[in-house]
């Protein structure tokens, strides 16, 4: 990042006012009259009906369109294990994108737990408070356990993004860029690097999408994950292949498709040389990918080119995903966000690349126009459509599945944020 780049975020978070987020006043409370129902006395009524029955919370207070954005700081984008409170910002700034794009509040919540057991508790016992929990930025391989643990304990939907909503946008753009490159899934030959909560969950959904488990070479900090390897804990296991590869020098030789989901500058030009004509490269690390677009693109003029980033072509992220999924769930009341719906999320969002892009969405990014191909493979951040198409196919999913709770919503689908209701 460059230096001015650098000092313009920190006067952007310190400035006018700290943070990004407030809390807002939704009823009128200018009278004596409307204090005596907001609070003492009247707010005893609905107390009373929420002691009666829980479900009338999502009645008579917030919770229906309220998401906990959760971290224990342990994995905050590729910076690594720097502690809840640094993890702020990024859990403010999601909050930021619920709002801003799909009309969902949130409270971010840092927790300083010792332990995976102690984050686990701290989580199950406020998890009612919300209509929904993401979990963010929680280190594998402790991240699957305690989502596993939540969502069995939790009454609401409980969504690791760095797992779903990166592997939901990674095969929506995956297949994408295979048409493109013409290459068929079943046929591709890939090179994963990083063996994490994202990682994991982005090979897993390929392999649901086509690609074959044989094809991937999934690689940590030790080297290509192979079966002769004795130190892989589950999670790992499930990807080892048999194999005479055990570098990414060796794996990247040939390969079709490059994941980064790792840390910064970990894959170089004369790697990126050997992989075969045509390739993809994801290199999704954030903030600084695992290869700069710039030394990319001047090493290979074959190449689709995405990065996790806001200011270069392609961005493949997680912000394309989470806001519009949790608001099908949260308009259907589901209660949890099944393989169904994230299937249905990677099509939605998949689709929508290849329509014609209006006029107002190629002004917001100051260009003449956008077009299916390799320099468009995925949705900008900044469609209004993805809150028209995402949601209503996950929440058609969630109906289909039988994890609603409510019929399909009769005002989808949402047009703008002035529809949500
Ligand atoms: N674009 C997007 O939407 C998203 C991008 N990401 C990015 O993915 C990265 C990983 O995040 P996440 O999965 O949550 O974190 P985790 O901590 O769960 O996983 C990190 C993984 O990266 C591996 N790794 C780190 N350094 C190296 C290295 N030098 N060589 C090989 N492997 C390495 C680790 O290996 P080991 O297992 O050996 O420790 C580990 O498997 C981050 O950079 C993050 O910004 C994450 C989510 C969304
Ligand atoms: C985008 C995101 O969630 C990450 O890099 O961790
Ligand atoms: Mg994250």
């Amino acid at each position: 990042m460059s230096q001015d780049l650098k000092a313009a975020a920190l006067d952007y978070h310190a400035n006018p006012r700290p943070g990004k987020l407030s809390v807002e006043i939704t009823k009128p409370t200018r009278t004596s009259r409307d204090l005596s129902l907001a609070y003492s006395p009247g707010v005893a009524e609905p107390v009373r009906e929420i002691a009666k029955d829980p479900e009338n919370a999502y009645k008579y207070t917030a919770k229906g369109n309220l998401v906990a954005v959760i971290s224990d700081g342990s994995a905050i984008l590729g910076l690594g294990n720097l502690g809840p409170l640094a993890s702020k910002p990024v859990m403010e700034g999601k909050g930021v994108l619920f709002k801003r794009f799909a009309g969902i509040d949130v409270f971010d919540i840092e927790v300083n737990s010792e332990s995976p057991q102690a984050f686990i508790e701290t989580v199950a016992r406020i998890a009612d408070t919300f209509g929904g929990i993401n979990l963010e930025d929680i280190k594998a391989p402790e991240c699957f356990e305690i989502e596993r643990a939540l969502k069995e304990q939790c009454n609401v939907p409980v969504f690791h993004d760095d797992q779903h909503g990166t592997a939901i946008v990674t095969a929506a753009g995956m297949l994408n860029a295979l048409e493109l490159q013409g290459k068929k899934p079943e046929e591709a030959r890939v090179v994963c690097l990083g063996a994490g909560a994202a990682a994991i969950a982005c090979m897993k959904l390929l392999i649901s999408c086509g690609i074959k488990s044989e094809n991937i070479f999934m690689i940590d900090r030790k080297g290509v994950i192979h079966a002769g390897r004795d130190d892989l804990n589950q999670y790992k296991a499930m990807f080892a292949t048999e194999t005479d590869c055990r570098t990414l020098d060796d794996a990247i030789d040939g390969a079709d498709v490059f994941v980064g989901v790792s840390g910064p500058d970990l894959f170089s030009a004369a790697q990126l040389k050997k992989m075969a004509p045509n390739p993809i490269v994801f290199a999704c690390s954030n903030p600084d990918p695992e290869i700069s677009p710039e030394v990319a693109l001047a090493t290979r003029d074959d190449l689709i080119m995405a990065t996790g980033r806001s200011d270069y072509p392609n961005q493949v992220n997680n912000v394309l995903g989470f806001p519009f999924i949790f608001r099908g769930a949260l308009d259907v009341r589901a209660t949890a966000i099944n393989e169904e719906m994230k299937v249905a999320a990677v099509h939605a969002i998949r689709d929508l690349a290849k329509e014609p892009v209006p006029r107002e969405i190629c002004e917001a990014y100051g260009v003449e126009s956008f077009e299916f191909g390799k320099e468009y493979i995925i949705p900008k951040p900044m469609d209004v459509r993805l809150l028209e198409f995402v949601p209503a196919a996950v929440a058609r999913a969630a109906v289909d599945s039988g994890v609603a709770r409510h019929a399909y919503p009769a005002h989808y689908p949402l047009k703008s944020i002035d529809d949500i209701r």
